[in-house]
């Protein structure tokens, strides 16, 4: 499968288990929202996807790529947008871009279109020279989706991103992750707490306690009543 694929996925922290034997695919082109309450295992999930830690149980594959056998190739295909900020703030647009696109290898006229095809997809050309100290929050968010398109990834993964930002920008950067979709066939994996930025047709999953207890699209969740009513109830939380 060409989008991301998680099969029988366990990790415990020591004795303390966190996630539990978790599978779910990500088709190409669908926004795939993943909430759960504090605890439920997203970062741990997120940090698996990324190999900043790894496991023994079950498999990730990224693009089609395994990324237990083949991790270079998994990890190129994928782009992160991490929930603490990480920008260099006395650098311009384009210098955090090109000193981003020269890890990934990219250089000249190659890092130059890709910095600015990324910078169109976000709106952000015309803010191509200012420094990002001068940015609003909104702008910063956007530049760092836009830095995670720079290697041309197939799967973005983003942590929690609209933490922090206001309800115009919050809906910006959701509306641009759609699009990512909708146009370029973007695989997205968006963890968020917040239901209002998930769409009748976007694929949801359900982290709890380690286990996923949904994965469908958002419109079989919400037939007689609003997402975050479905969410709590189905959580535990509902009062
Ligand atoms: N470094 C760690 N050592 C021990 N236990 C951990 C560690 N990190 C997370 N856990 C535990 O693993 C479980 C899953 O935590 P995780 O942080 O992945 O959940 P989460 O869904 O991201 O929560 P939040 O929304 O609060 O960030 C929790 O029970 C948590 O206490």
């Amino acid at each position: 499968m060409t989008g991301l694929s998680v099969r029988n996925l366990s990790y415990a922290y020591g004795a303390k288990p966190a996630l539990n034997d978790i599978s779910f695919n990500v088709e190409p082109g669908v926004f795939c929202a993943l909430i759960g309450p504090n605890g439920a295992g997203k970062s741990t999930l997120f940090a698996l996807l990324t190999r900043l830690i790894t496991s023994r149980t079950g498999t990730i594959e990224i693009a089609g790529h395994d990324l237990g056998s083949h991790p270079e190739k998994a990890l190129g295909k994928i782009g992160i947008v991490f929930q603490q900020p990480s920008l260099d703030l006395d650098l311009t647009v384009w210098r955090n871009l090109s000193y981003f696109a020269g890890l990934h290898g990219l250089s000249g006229q190659a890092a130059e279109a890709s910095i600015k095809s990324a910078l169109d997809r976000l709106d952000m050309a015309e803010r191509t020279h200012e420094r990002v100290r001068n940015l609003n929050g909104g702008h910063r968010r956007r530049l760092e989706i836009a830095r995670a398109l720079v290697h041309s990834p197939t799967v973005l993964l983003l942590d929690e991103p609209s933490v922090g930002l206001d309800a115009a920008a919050r809906r910006a950067i959701t509306e641009h992750a759609h699009d990512l979709c909708k146009t370029h066939g973007m695989t997205v994996l968006w963890a968020t707490h917040l239901t209002d930025e998930i769409s009748a047709d976007d694929q949801v999953v359900i982290l709890h306690k380690g286990q996923v207890l949904r994965n469908c699209p958002c419109h079989e969740l919400t037939r007689d009543k609003p997402l975050q009513e479905a969410f709590l109830e189905l959580t535990d939380q509902g009062t």
